[in-house]
């Protein structure tokens, strides 16, 4: 079993990545580098393969080709829980909370399952409820939250580990304007407080775009374009991939 988070300051690259389902071409060659302190907007048509290139990088399904590296270590073929271990935390697309469990117990677990003490993963979790304005909610139970606090439990539980780097599918999915603002100012301050590589997922493209240094874009399994929020906006393919309009990049989903 793997121990212990990997270097700090190693980068996360995905190289060459291809995943198959039965027969099909999910994702195709798809090559991104995350570096510890940046935030990293993944963005595509739905269907494109964002999801499953997290679930490629956690290990979550298997790679048809290519690899995932750690600095200098492949993840390919261990298991999600070594994957997590060595440093990689995620949030899921459809909020995945112990509903039985109160707020406190759901953040605590993720210190827990990293090989945290009571006493120090108590600690931890209380932290994270207070940075995420969580802290009224402590007891009551993770079924009984609404969707933007259940959304908000997880980031905080995917946090409790230490991770060196975090991957959110759709944070803001189901948040109001006044949420998703807070959000935004929660995750900026992340990589800079935490030195974690965030590599995020939202159709958000308002959050997207304030949020990211760099975006990634996929279609159809492959990469279309990747570079500064700026430049991809005015990106033909891009464009063309969303729409057919630039206006489409913003509207279509904001
Ligand atoms: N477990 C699976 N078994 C079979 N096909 C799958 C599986 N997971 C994803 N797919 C297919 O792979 C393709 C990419 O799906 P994926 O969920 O990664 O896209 P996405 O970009 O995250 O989409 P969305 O924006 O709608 O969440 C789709 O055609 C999807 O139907």
């Amino acid at each position: 079993m793997m121990t212990g988070p990997s270097d700090k300051g190693a980068s996360l690259r995905v190289v060459d990545v291809a995943v198959e389902f039965s027969g099909l071409r999910a994702l195709d060659g798809v090559s991104l580098t995350l570096s510890p302190g940046e935030i990293v907007g993944l963005i595509g048509p739905n269907g494109s393969g964002k999801t499953t290139l997290i679930n490629a990088i956690t290990g979550q399904v298997p790679l048809a080709g290519g690899q995932v590296v750690l600095g200098d270590r492949p993840l390919s073929g261990l298991a999600p829980r070594d994957i997590a271990l060595l440093g990689l935390s995620r949030s899921f697309q459809i909020v995945r909370l112990f509903n039985n469990m109160t707020v406190i117990e759901n953040v605590e677990a993720g210190a827990l399952a990293h090989g945290h003490g009571l006493r120090k993963a108590r600690a931890k979790a209380e932290a994270l409820l207070d940075e995420f304005g969580l802290s009224a909610r402590a007891d009551d139970l993770g079924g009984n939250l609404s969707y933007g606090d259940k959304r908000r439990v997880e980031i905080a539980r995917a946090l409790a580990s230490d991770p060196a780097f975090l991957m959110l599918d759709e944070p803001a999915a189901g948040m109001n304007e006044a949420e998703t603002e807070t959000l935004l100012h929660k995750l900026s301050a992340l990589p800079a407080s935490r030195g974690l590589g965030l590599l995020i997922i939202d159709h958000d493209m308002g959050l997207i775009m304030r949020l990211c240094d760099r975006l990634h874009v996929l279609a159809f399994g492959r990469t279309i374009a990747e570079g500064k929020a700026a430049d991809i906006r005015k990106d033909p393919a891009v464009i063309q991939a969303y729409l057919g309009s630039e206006a489409g990049i913003g509207a279509a989903h904001a």
